[in-house]
C-alpha cells in the first residue's frame, strides 16, 4: 500500500544531508554518537518493541540498561571528556530519558553538588561516585516548598558533635528526587542549619540513606515511592523521604565557605546570606544549559516523525481517485504546523552548541581561581541567558510534541507513533531544572538591573550590548529578513525593558513594596522582555555561525533558509508587542511579515526531508513505526497491529457465556 515516495522527496534537495550533520554537530560529535549506538544495538537490553511496560519493568530495564552503561566505561566526568559525555548524554536522551536520568542523576547531579559545595573531606565519596560504587540521589524540592527553596524545611540541627536531621511536619517531607525510591544509597540533601539554637540558612549536605548491602534504610528515615507517572518518568524511581531524629556525622555538611568547630560554633566566609544560597544552589544552573537541549530533541523527534509520516500519509487530490491522492506534506497548512520546529531542532542546535563553548570558557576562568569583576559579569549573563533559553527551549519542545501528533491524525495517537510518550517524556522539562515562568524572572531581574547603564553596558557574551542605542522603528524591509527580524527584536527588547522598568518605579512610587512590584510586572512586560532578550539572543548567534563558521555554499544557503524561517516564525508571535510599543503603524509591517513567513515555509519545502535525514537519530534509537527512515509508516503499523491478530483475552469466554445466557433469558 504505502509506496515509500520519501525517496522522490529526498531528492528534491540543494545540499547533502550528511555535509549538513557534519556542520551543524561536528563529524566527531556524529562519529562519536554513531559507536554508542553501535553498542547499544549489540546488546539485547536496549532493544525494544511497542509494548507498554508496568512500572516495575520500566525500571529494572533502566537499570539492567545503567549496569551495561556503566561496564563500557561511557560514563564519565563531562569535564576530563566533554566530547565523549555529549555523545553519549544526546543519544541516551533520544534513546530514552529514563535511562539517562538515571545516569545523570547520579553522576551530574549528586555527584556535582557532592563536588562543587564539598571540600577534601568529601573526596572519598566523590570517588566512590565515580567508580559507582554507590548511587546517588538529589534531595532539594519538598511536599511544601519547590521553587521557593529558601524557605525548605527540613532541618539538621548540630548536637554533641553531630548533625540531626529532621521533617518537623508534613510539608518538610522530601520528594521528587530522582533514584531515591529503591536505589540511592546516599543523598544530597538541603537543609536549614541550627548550630547554638541559631538558623544558619539554607545548606547542602551529603548522608548515605541505605545500607548498599541489604537496601535497608537507616534509622530515623523513612523513604518511599510517589507512585504512577506518565512517559518514561514510571520509570524513574522519584521518591519521597521523612526524617525523625536521623543522626549523621558532622562530615556530612557540605562545607565549601563554611562550617562547624567541633566545639559547636559556626563558622563562614560568605560575606551574605545571598552569596551563600547562590554558592549552594550553584549547580542548578548548569542544569539548565543540559535541559535547553531537551527542548532541541523534542523539536528533532516531532519533525522527523510529522514530516518522514506526512509524505507516507496522501488525502484528497486535486481530483477524485485514490491515484490522485496527494502527501499531506504538500498542503501549505500542514508545512505551515511542522516545518517551523524543524527550523527550530536546528537552529536551537547551533545556539545552545555556542552557548556550552561560552559556559566551558566560563567554568574555566572559575576553576582557574579568577575573581574579576568580568568574571562577575560573565557570571550573571550565562544565569540571565540560561534563565531564558531553558523557557523558550522546552515550550517550543511540548509544543512541536503536540502540533506533530495532531499533524500525524489519528495514527499519530498510537503509542507506536511515539509522539504522546515523548509528550509526557518532555513535559515536566518545563517544571524541573526552575519552573519556567519562574526562571523567566531572574532573566528579567538581571535586565532590569542594567536600565540605568544603557550607554555603557559591556557583557562578555555581549548579549546586552544593543540595548545602548535606541533603536529606529520599522521603515522597510531590506534584501536579508532575518537582519530585519533582528532589528525588530532589538527595538522590541528595548522598550519592553524601558515599559517595564518605568512600570516599577510608578509603584514604587505609589508605596507598593518590592514584592508587590515584581509581582505586578511581570505579565505582559518583564515577561515578554526575557523572550525577546533569549530569542534576539538564539537567532544571532545562529546567524553569526552561519556567516562565520559555514563556507559551504549549498549548507550555507540552507541553513540561512532555516534561520529566516525560524527569526520569522519567532517575531509573529510579537506582533501585537511590535504593533502596542509603536514599532510600525497601519498594517503593512503585519501583512508583509506574514507574507515572509508563508515564503519562508514555502522555501523550505523542498529542502525539508534531507533537513530531517540530517537531524533524525538513527531508526533503532527514534523507535517510531510512523517516523521510520524507509517512509514506509503502514508496512511498519501493520506489523505490530498483527501481532494482535485473533487475540482471544480470558474475558472473551465470561463475555460468551454472557450473551448466551442473555439468549435463554429472551427465549423464556
Ligand atoms: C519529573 C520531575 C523530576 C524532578 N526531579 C527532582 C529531583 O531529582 N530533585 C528535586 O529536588 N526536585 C525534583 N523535581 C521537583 C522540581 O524541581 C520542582 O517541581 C520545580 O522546581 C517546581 O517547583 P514546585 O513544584 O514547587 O512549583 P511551585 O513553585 O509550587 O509552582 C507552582 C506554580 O506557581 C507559580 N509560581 C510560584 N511562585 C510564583 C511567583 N513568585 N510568581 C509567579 N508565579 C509563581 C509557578 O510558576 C507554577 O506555575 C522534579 C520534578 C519533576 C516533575
Amino acid at each position: 500500500m504505502s509506496a515509500p515516495l520519501i525517496d522522490k522527496y529526498r531528492k528534491l534537495a540543494t545540499f547533502d544531508w550528511r555535509k549538513l550533520k557534519a556542520a551543524v554537530e561536528g563529524e566527531e560529535h556524529v562519529r562519536l554518537k554513531a559507536e554508542v549506538v553501535a553498542k547499544m544495538k549489540s546488546e539485547p537490553i536496549f532493544h525494544r518493541d511497542y509494548r507498554v511496560l508496568s512500572r516495575e519493568e520500566q525500571r529494572e530495564v533502566i537499570h539492567q540498561r545503567w549496569k551495561k552503561i556503566v561496564e563500557w566505561g561511557l560514563f564519565k566526568d563531562p569535564y576530563s571528556d566533554l566530547e565523549n559525555f555529549h555523545a553519549l548524554v544526546e543519544t541516551l536522551e533520544a534513546f530514552d530519558q529514563g535511562t539517562s536520568a538515571r545516569l545523570f542523576l547520579h553522576g551530574n547531579v549528586f555527584g556535582a553538588a557532592v563536588k562543587s559545595m564539598g571540600t577534601e573531606r568529601h573526596k572519598d565519596l566523590v570517588e566512590k561516585t565515580e567508580n559507582n560504587q554507590i548511587v546517588g540521589a538529589f534531595c532539594l524540592t519538598e511536599i511544601g516548598h519547590g521553587s521557593n527553596t529558601a524557605e525548605v524545611q527540613t532541618t539538621a540541627t548540630f548536637d554533641k558533635g553531630e548533625l540531626v536531621f529532621n521533617s518537623p511536619n508534613v510539608g518538610a517531607i522530601k520528594c521528587w528526587a530522582g533514584n531515591l525510591a529503591h536505589s540511592a544509597t546516599h543523598v544530597v540533601v538541603y537543609a536549614q542549619l541550627h548550630v547554638g539554637g541559631k538558623n544558619e540558612g539554607l545548606h547542602g549536605f551529603v548522608i548515605q540513606v541505605r545500607c548498599p548491602k541489604t537496601f535497608k534504610t537507616l534509622p530515623g528515615i523513612t523513604i518511599g515511592d510517589m507512585g504512577s507517572k506518565p512517559g518514561c518518568w514510571q520509570g524513574v524511581e522519584n521518591g519521597w523521604m521523612e526524617f525523625k531524629n536521623h543522626r549523621a556525622p558532622l562530615s556530612s555538611l557540605l562545607n565549601k565557605g563554611c562550617d562547624i568547630t567541633p566545639d559547636g560554633k559556626y563558622v563562614t566566609s560568605f560575606k551574605s546570606a545571598s552569596e551563600k544560597q547562590s554558592v549552594s544552589l550553584g549547580t542548578l544552573s548548569v542544569g539548565r544549559l543540559g535541559i535547553i537541549a531537551k527542548g532541541m530533541m523534542a523539536c528533532t523527534f516531532a519533525s522527523t516523525i510529522a514530516i518522514r509520516y506526512s509524505v507516507a500519509r496522501r488525502q484528497f487530490g486535486p481530483e477524485k481517485g485514490v491515484e490522485n491522492e496527494i502527501p499531506v506534506l504538500e498542503y501549505p497548512l500542514q508545512q505551515y504546523r511542522l516545518f517551523p520546529y524543524l527550523s527550530a531542532a536546528i537552529c536551537i542546535r547551533i545556539f545552545q552548541k555556542k552557548f556550552v563553548e561560552h559556559f566551558t570558557e566560563y567554568m574555566m576562568r572559575v576553576m582557574m581561581g579568577e575573581k574579576s569583576e568580568e568574571l562577575s559579569e560573565f557570571s550573571k549573563e550565562v544565569h540571565a541567558l540560561s534563565s531564558g533559553a531553558k523557557p523558550v527551549s522546552t515550550w517550543l519542545g511540548v509544543e512541536s510534541l503536540g502540533e506533530a501528533r495532531k499533524a500525524c491524525g489519528g495514527h499519530g495517537f498510537l503509542h507506536m507513533s511515539r509522539l504522546n510518550t515523548l509528550r509526557d517524556d518532555n513535559d515536566p522539562s518545563q517544571t524541573f531544572e526552575g519552573e519556567n515562568f519562574m526562571i523567566l524572572q531572574q532573566t528579567s531581574n538581571i535586565l532590569l538591573g542594567k536600565v540605568n547603564n544603557l550607554g555603557s553596558i559591556r557583557t562578555p557574551m555581549s548579549t546586552m550590548s544593543f540595548l545602548n542605542s535606541n533603536p529606529s522603528k520599522f521603515s522597510s524591509w531590506s534584501s536579508n529578513p532575518v537582519d530585519d527580524v533582528l532589528s525588530a527584536y532589538r527595538y522590541l527588547t528595548y522598550h519592553l525593558l524601558q515599559t517595564t522598568s518605568s512600570e516599577a518605579n510608578k509603584l514604587k512610587k505609589s508605596g507598593k513594596s518590592s514584592f508587590e512590584v515584581r509581582n505586578e510586572i511581570q505579565v505582559h512586560r518583564a515577561v515578554n522582555l526575557s523572550i525577546a532578550y533569549t530569542e534576539h539572543t538564539m537567532i544571532d548567534w545562529v546567524q553569526k555561525f552561519i556567516t562565520e563558521e559555514v563556507d559551504d555554499v549549498t549548507l550555507n544557503t540552507v541553513l540561512r533558509k532555516v534561520l529566516n524561517l525560524f527569526s520569522l516564525f519567532l517575531l509573529e508571535r510579537h506582533l501585537a508587542t511590535l504593533y502596542i510599543t509603536g514599532y510600525a503603524t497601519g498594517g503593512k509591517f503585519g501583512e508583509e511579515l506574514r507574507e515572509k513567513l508563508r515564503l519562508a515555509v514555502e522555501e523550505i519545502k523542498p529542502e525539508a526531508m534531507s533537513l530531517v535525514d540530517s537531524i533524525a537519530p538513527d531508526d533503532f534509537v527514534l523507535h517510531s513505526a510512523l517516523g521510520a527512515s524507509d517512509g514506509r509508516a503502514y508496512d511498519h503499523i501493520m506489523e505490530e497491529f498483527r501481532k494482535y491478530s485473533d487475540e482471544q483475552p480470558r474475558w472473551v469466554c465470561d463475555l460468551a457465556q454472557f450473551l448466551q445466557k442473555n439468549s435463554q433469558n429472551s427465549k423464556l
